[in-house]
């Protein structure tokens, strides 16, 4: 019998398939705690939800049998792309987000109350190697993300498959891992030039950034989402003991967004008191999210990475202290809306358009605010072809005994060019600037999706 450990699959090198249980994707993963979600008031008792596992086969995976993971039933496989649960309970520990799908989850999937992005070297020796490496990252994140009872304990004279630090069963608590790649991925070291996203460059300096090289770009990227910081790093951990041949983290950071707006699925308030996220197309529109989000059959792209995307990561220290004792009136002018409900200047609701949506000549609010250069709705909306998933940061004090705290501010878009740089191009000069600074980050490119016993980039490498 296998067990969870890197080894599971065979880890030849070659792009040997995951196996996996069965779930139901429609199946109860509601909590056992008595926490009532917004949106699944009816919660099934303990004994309820153990029956629907076992139901399920996920007993298998409960006793640490063979593949402790499981994945999507037939519907999912029929419906690949990661919709967000119907039933998501935000607190859940149970809430699975399937690794599965045409698209890698942590894009448009629900956003959570922590993450962590860390940025790896590769010092994978070849593109063997690569693989053997994409192989071992698809396992533990087919594992971590669905959860189960870690590898069994083995001989005491070794180390411990995993840290221990959830207990002896691992709850997926909405966790997603979504994989990205650099451009520096694509240089002569693995013979992979020719597959290169044709947009996918080092991130350049814009005019206000003043950029510290130790936190910018890297090899490949992760993004780890989920409701709590253990299970972050539980992951975290995870992946860096089964991938450390391979890869060596460059740079990290870990981000949180209000739970109070996770629990209740309204817009998150940033580090400046402004509801942040209000103007995203929305996720649920599939046809928008191909546009603006997915890189499809459409665009001239190599073929490998449709159903992926251009992922654009900024980190931006904010100047909380300056911008404390900034009048609220200059506050909201410089971005464009009102501070408590969010709706544009002069309006009461969150999501109404504004003024100078139907009329370029209203200035209620400012031209030079921080909505109306990202968005100028001069041809109706998205002039901004992007949608942000960013969270905040907080790295204890700078030199100068300020609050060392800011945005990691996170951008999908099927073309770099049209989505992010047009719009931080726009935005070069606006008033917000004198509140914030950009030091690190980087360009990637997140992977596409993956199915049951597929590998992570395995389209990329098929190709070779
Ligand atoms: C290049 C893209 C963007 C960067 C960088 C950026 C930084 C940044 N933004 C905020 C806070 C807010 N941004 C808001 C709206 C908004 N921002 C961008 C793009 C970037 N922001 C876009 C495309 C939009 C949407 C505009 C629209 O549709 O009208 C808002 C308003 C609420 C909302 O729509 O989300 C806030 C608040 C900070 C603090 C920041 C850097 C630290
Ligand atoms: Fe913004």
């Amino acid at each position: 019998m296998k067990n969870n450990s890197q080894d599971t699959p065979k880890d030849s090198g070659k792009m040997s398939p995951v196996k996996n249980l069965q779930i139901d994707s429609k199946a109860d993963f509601s909590p056992l705690s008595k926490h009532i979600c917004a949106n699944n008031p009816q919660l099934p008792n303990r004994r309820k939800w153990i029956k629907s596992l076992s139901s399920i086969g996920i007993s298998a995976a409960i006793s640490g049998l063979s593949i402790p993971f499981a994945n999507a039933n037939e519907s999912l496989k029929n419906d690949l792309s990661p919709k967000t649960p119907k039933s998501v309970c935000a607190e859940s520990l149970f809430t699975i987000i399937p690794p599965f799908g045409v698209n890698q989850a942590g894009i448009t999937t629900p956003e959570t109350t922590d993450a962590i992005f860390v940025a790896f070297k590769s010092v994978a020796p070849d593109i063997e190697t690569l693989k053997t490496l994409f192989t071992r990252l698809t396992n533990r994140i087919v594992f971590l993300t669905q959860g189960g009872t870690p590898a069994a304990k083995p001989n005491k004279n070794y180390p411990p498959s995993e840290s221990g630090m959830l207990g002896q069963y691992i709850n997926p608590d909405s966790l997603t891992i979504t994989v990205s790649v650099g451009a520096t991925l694509f240089d002569k070291r693995y013979g992979l030039i020719s597959q290169k996203p044709i947009e996918l460059i080092d991130m350049p300096d814009f005019p206000n950034d003043a950029l510290d090289t130790s936190w910018c770009d890297g090899d490949l990227l992760l993004q780890i989402c989920a409701n709590s910081k253990e299970t972050v790093i539980y992951a975290l951990r995870d992946i860096i003991k089964n991938t450390s041949q391979y890869l060596v983290p460059f740079w990290k950071i870990d981000g949180f967004l209000p739970s109070k707006a996770i629990k209740s699925n309204t817009t998150p308030i940033n580090l400046f008191g402004f509801k942040d996220g209000t103007g995203n197309p929305s996720k649920h529109d599939n046809s928008l999210m191909n546009q603006i989000v997915w890189v499809g059959p459409n665009s001239k792209e190599p073929s490998w990475t449709h159903g992926g995307s251009y992922q654009a990561v900024r980190l931006i220290r904010q100047y909380l202290e300056f911008w404390d004792r900034t009048p609220l009136k200059q506050q909201e002018a410089d971005f464009g809306r009102h501070k408590g409900s969010g709706a544009h200047l002069g309006k009461t609701d969150e999501f109404e358009e504004p003024y100078y949506a139907h009329n370029q000549a209203d200035q209620i609010t400012p031209i030079d605010s921080h909505v109306r250069r990202a968005e100028p709705r001069k041809h109706g909306r998205h002039d901004a072809k992007l949608l942000r998933r960013s969270y905040n940061y907080s790295l204890g004090l700078t030199k100068a005994s300020q609050l060392d705290m800011g945005l990691i501010f996170v951008s999908y878009q099927s073309s770099l060019q049209k989505g992010f740089i047009d719009t931080q191009n726009r935005l070069n000069g606006e008033p917000l600037e004198e509140y914030i600074k950009p030091f690190g980050g980087g360009f990637f490119f997140a992977l596409p999706g993956f199915r049951e016993n597929e590998i992570l980039g395995s389209g990329l490498f098929k190709l070779l």
